[in-house]
């Protein structure tokens, strides 16, 4: 199976190679985003390693200040005393500052990070062609956006830190107190036993529980991305109560799964501490009897003491990068997979040219299917001649819309060529494809924004007076003029909401305004009453004029107003002449129309 893209995406049973090309995928993709930022990783890095120095360099201080410093002050000597204190405080000052500036870097080069990657996905996700969409679905694409950049977040801001200053912390410290006193640095050494001992235990038992809080937190992403996106069938057929059950569920699930790991640290900090504690008596002890002894200045003991004591801090936040390492591996290989994933409707190499559409579209040969497995248009030519007005019908399933999706080149064809003036689509730049094909889809998307704005879709750079005069063409400028703002009214604030049959309307303005010699237009299905339909019939008559379209009609009066009609049945055209001949006939068409009119009645 393959691992490419998002394929297999779900899985969790990969072969070693399947594993390894993962890998190899999410190391390239952090090489890259790394590689603009380099110079700055190596400037904070040095920046760290002042500043852990001078903070390790402290208890030295203390050290000296009490060995030596307090017998010279007993004897009127304060230089010692003086010169230990003042380094002490200045290499807390330089710390600090290099602590300060470390951040502060830190924290630009995670922002630029992020900041490439989440327009990478952006940007790449929009590129990707409509099948990977329709697949893909837009729970997970908010997944990729949001818990998984977290999860990169996370780990670029503390994690990377946390690690690289924790350890470099501990091996600093280490190196002074063995210095200082290598009796000492043998007990911190004994200690590191049951200390990594705790940690693997503590590492193992998290890493399946961080995981889950994980699954669990995707789960109720997609769950609730679902839910909102499909409100008004879950309030159509009254599925809140499930709802709300099934969410309860998954919400105890994430907050189990996050109780799980609390246990975990309610195991491993106090045995942290306790370690710390015990190191901490063993080596007053054993300095103790020595200084007793002798044989050991109480300065030495005091900052063996402080040595033993911040050995440990760090050890917490370094088997929690463990984990953010883990989340953001999880998440890097899924957000990598999904940039791996090419546009399946590539953009040509070398475009041609497409001076002045006249709009002709013709389909030689073409066959086409969504999977290998199951062939949805079986191979047919059709010629649309320039300025033609064609009405495609059938029952649902037919593959009406697939077609249509053809014209607009939303997919390729399996085989064979659709062209546009004798032109293969595959061969014109976007931006001529898009400029001479545009299609009106059923659900008319307002975005959010104006009225105006919601028009001037179709042409960016229109002015108010071409805005105003393609919704005059279309039949929408009165029900414009009647919102509370007229064209400035915002579509998705209250009193701006349209209707379906105004939505319609405004969508034909975009698309009037777009101007293409090629329009395809999915008629919605939704019926609206007689003085809407009379509307939007009009406002359809005047787009369609002088130009070729391709209209999926679901009623008669469309039908009628059409130059040719044809009728499909299970991916094949089956009958293709005028509204006329077709009525006049005994074929599909005169069924149907029959059926309609009685309908009417
Ligand atoms: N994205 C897709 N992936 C796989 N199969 C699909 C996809 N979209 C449509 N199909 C299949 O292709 C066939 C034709 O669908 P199509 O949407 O073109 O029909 P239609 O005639 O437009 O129907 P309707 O009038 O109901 O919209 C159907 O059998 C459908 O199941």
């Amino acid at each position: 199976m393959s691992v490419t893209g998002v394929e297999g995406e779900e899985r969790n049973d990969y072969t070693k190679e399947e594993s390894r090309a993962i890998r190899q995928r999410s190391l390239r993709l952090l090489g890259s985003l790394l590689r603009p930022v380099r110079a700055r990783v190596f400037l904070t890095m040095a920046v760290v390693v002042i500043s852990t120095a001078a903070q390790v360099a402290g208890p030295l201080f203390i050290a000296y200040g009490i060995n030596n410093g307090l017998p010279a002050l007993l004897a009127q000597d304060w230089f010692p005393l003086a010169g230990a204190v003042g380094a002490y405080l200045f290499t807390g000052v330089i710390g600090a500052v290099l602590i300060a500036w470390y951040t502060v870097l830190s924290a630009r080069i995670s922002q630029t990070i992020l900041f490439d990657l989440r327009k990478r996905v952006f940007l790449h996700t929009q590129r990707l062609s409509l099948d990977f969409h329709e697949s893909y679905t837009s729970g997970r694409i908010i997944a990729r956006q949001t818990s998984d950049l977290d999860a990169i977040r996370e780990l670029l801001d503390s994690g990377i830190n946390n690690l690289v200053s924790g350890l470099l912390y501990m091996t600093f410290t280490a190196i002074a107190l063995i210095a200082l006193d290598w009796v000492s640095g043998l007990v911190l050494f004994g200690s590191l036993v049951p200390l990594l001992l705790l940690t693997r235990w503590f590492q193992k038992r998290s890493q399946a529980r961080f995981r889950q809080t994980r699954t669990a937190s995707a789960r109720l992403i997609v769950h609730f991305v679902e839910s909102m996106t499909g409100i008004r069938a879950v309030k159509a057929f009254r599925k809140e109560k499930r709802n709300e059950k099934e969410f309860g569920g998954l919400v105890e699930d994430y907050r189990d799964a996050n109780a799980r790991v609390i246990q975990l640290f309610g195991i491993y900090d106090p045995g942290l501490v306790l370690i710390g504690n015990i190191a901490l008596a063993i080596v007053l002890v054993v300095g103790g009897i020595r200084v007793a002894d002798g044989t050991l200045l109480i300065g030495t003991l005091l900052a063996t003491l402080l040595y033993t004591r911040q050995f440990y801090a760090p050890a917490e936040e370094m088997a929690m990068f463990y984990n953010s390492y883990q989340s953001a591996a999880a998440a890097l290989e899924k957000i990598s997979g999904v940039l791996e994933e090419k546009p399946s409707v590539a953009d040509p190499t070398r475009p041609i040219d497409l001076r002045k559409a006249q709009g002709r579209v013709t389909f030689s040969g073409v066959e086409f299917a969504y999977k290998s497995d199951r062939v949805i248009l079986p191979t047919f030519d059709l010629d649309i001649p320039a300025g033609q007005t064609i009405a495609l019908v059938g029952s649902t399933g037919a593959g009406k819309s697939t077609l249509a999706k053809l014209i607009s080149r939303f997919y390729d064809p399996t085989l064979g060529t659709v062209s546009l003036d004798g032109v293969d689509l595959r061969r014109l730049h976007p931006k001529d494809l898009r400029r001479a094909i545009v299609m009106v889809t059923q659900e008319a998307y307002l975005f959010s924004g104006t009225v105006a704005d919601n028009i001037a879709l179709g042409k960016p750079d229109a002015t108010r007076e071409e805005i105003v005069a393609a919704a005059r063409a279309v039949g929408a400028h009165e029900f414009i003029e009647g919102l509370p703002n007229g064209y400035d009214t915002d579509v998705n604030k209250r009193g701006g909401r349209v209707s379906a049959g105004q939505r319609q309307l405004l969508s034909f303005a975009r698309a009037f305004i777009a101007d293409p010699v090629v329009l395809i237009l999915d008629e919605a299905t939704a019926s609206l009453d007689i003085p809407s339909e009379r509307l939007v019939q009009e406002g359809l008559q005047t787009l369609l004029a002088d130009r070729t379209a391709v209209i999926i009609a679901h009623r008669l009066s469309t039908v009628a107003i059409a130059d040719r009609v044809l009728v499909m049945e299970h991916g094949r055209i089956v009958e293709d002449g005028t509204p006329a001949e077709l009525i006049g006939g005994t074929g599909r068409f005169a069924q149907l129309h029959a059926a309609w009119r009685d309908s009417l009645v």
